[in-house]
């Protein structure tokens, strides 16, 4: 199976994730997508990040109407912060048969010359790039590379940081996240 991974802090997952999730399931050849709920990004602060089975389950909740989509907690039992080329090397081994790729947005692939072993994972992953308003230019040497695919997805420029300031300041973000997940966040008073 082809299986694009999806990794974030997810901390709230909300629809702009949902909806790039969903039209790179619809519209390339990956079997599924997974949402690799990561608990330590190795470029992250790590406060204000909610515990990671609650990331996990506001995962669950928004992708458990898609087939295609799965939450993953893998990262949960690897070593922080979490490096992307120690869990591509521990899926590849769990799950021999299946070939992994990296579903990232523009803004990642800016700093994608930063992360550890990039080299290594640009030769045995695929990558599908979507667009994402930001600054910066990507790094020419990415530049119609042949494991770089860029997808044509719909832009939402939503974030989690504006998301968890603006639930802070009691503002209205029910339209910004799947129905069950705002109704979770609401119910546990998660970032007030
Ligand atoms: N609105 C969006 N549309 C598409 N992709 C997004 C959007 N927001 C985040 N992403 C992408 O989703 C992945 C996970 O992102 P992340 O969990 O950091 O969300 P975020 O909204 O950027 O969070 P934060 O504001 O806390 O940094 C990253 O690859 C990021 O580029
Ligand atoms: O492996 C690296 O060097 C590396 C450097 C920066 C980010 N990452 C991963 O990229 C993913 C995106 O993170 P985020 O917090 O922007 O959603 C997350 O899984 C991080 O662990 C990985």
């Amino acid at each position: 199976m082809k299986i694009g991974l999806y990794f974030g802090s997810f901390n709230p997952i909300h629809i702009g994730h949902l909806v790039i999730a969903n039209h790179i399931a619809e519209h390339s050849d990956l079997d599924q997508v997974w949402f690799v709920v990561t608990p330590h990004n190795p470029f992250k602060k790590k406060s204000s990040l909610l515990d990671n089975y609650q990331r996990l389950e506001l995962v669950y909740r928004a992708t458990k109407d898609y087939d295609k989509l799965k939450p993953s907690d893998i990262e949960f039992s690897l070593p922080q912060p979490n490096y992307t080329i120690n869990t591509l090397v521990h899926l590849q081994e769990k799950y021999p048969n299946h070939e992994f790729s990296l579903i990232m947005g523009e803004d990642n692939l800016k700093s994608f010359h930063k992360w550890k072993n990039y080299d290594v994972i640009l030769e045995n992953h695929d990558i599908y790039v979507y667009p994402r308003i930001s600054d910066n230019k990507v790094n020419t040497q990415f530049t119609g590379h042949k494991k770089i695919h860029v997808v044509n997805a719909p832009i939402m420029e939503l974030s989690s940081t504006f998301i968890r300031n603006a639930i802070k300041t009691r503002k209205n973000v029910k339209p910004m996240l799947p129905e069950n997940v705002w109704e979770y966040l609401d119910e546990m008073n998660f970032y007030r």
